[in-house]
């Protein structure tokens, strides 16, 4: 799983992961969460980031639901892939729910919330436990500098009110940090997403059991 601010080089990273697991004669499949386009509730999740759904974005639970229900509707495929595919590679997965909308509780609420996640997406909705976390970690300055290029040279991925919010991208930061640190859910790399990433370095811990 892919994890990281917006704008950290999650999607960069997939892709040189594929290409590296390709040249090493590996198959490969990726995902990446939100589904927009490919989900009713990825689409309601952009409606109400962007603001098109009344209030809908101030319910952190509310909005968490629906992350989780979006990747609930691709858990029989990704549980395929895991049988098809030597690797499959998640660009955000049930780490991003607990990170972003802990975030945006109390930091004394933040433990309760990101068992609740778990134990609504895990063991409520099935889906598979990851193997590994790979946490993009960059400043959140550069992910903004990063961010604001890409919606410049691709305007399908504009901001949305996440996005933006550079009080909640640090606070984000900061959960990421406290998730990698205690191994949520699965065992956490942190990788430094600074300068260009070393993709074949990262093949070995995908293949360590
Ligand atoms: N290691 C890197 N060094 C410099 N720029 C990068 C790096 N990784 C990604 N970028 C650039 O930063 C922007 C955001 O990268 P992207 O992979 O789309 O991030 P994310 O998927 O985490 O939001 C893109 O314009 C990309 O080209
Ligand atoms: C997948 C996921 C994302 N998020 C947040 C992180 C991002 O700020 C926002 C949108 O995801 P993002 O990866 O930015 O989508 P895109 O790059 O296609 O615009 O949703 C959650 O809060 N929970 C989740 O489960």
């Amino acid at each position: 799983m892919i994890e990281g601010l917006d704008g950290a080089g999650k999607r960069t990273l997939a892709n040189g992961l594929t290409e590296a697991l390709h040249a090493q004669g590996r198959t490969v499949t990726s995902h990446a969460f939100p589904r927009y386009g490919q989900s009713v509730h990825a689409d309601l999740v952009r409606d109400a980031l962007y603001g098109r759904i009344g209030d809908l974005s101030d319910s952190v639970y509310g909005m968490a639901v629906l992350y989780a229900l979006d990747r609930r509707g691709a858990a029989d495929q990704i549980r395929k892939d895991l049988e098809q595919y030597d690797v499959v590679l998640l660009d955000r997965y049930v780490a991003s729910n607990a990170a972003y909308n802990a975030a945006r509780l109390r930091q004394d609420e933040n433990g309760e919330f990101v068992e609740w996640v778990r134990a609504l997406e895990i063991d409520r909705f099935g889906l598979p436990v990851p193997d590994l976390h790979l946490l993009l970690r960059v400043p959140v300055e550069v992910a903004a500098e990063r961010a604001a290029k890409r919606e410049q040279d691709d305007d399908t991925r504009a901001r949305d009110i996440y996005e933006s919010n550079s009080d909640l991208q640090t606070r984000c930061g900061i959960v990421y940090d406290g998730l990698a640190n205690i191994n949520w859910l699965a065992p956490w790399q942190v990788v430094d997403g600074r300068s260009n990433v070393k993709f074949h370095s990262l093949l070995e811990p995908l293949f360590t059991p």
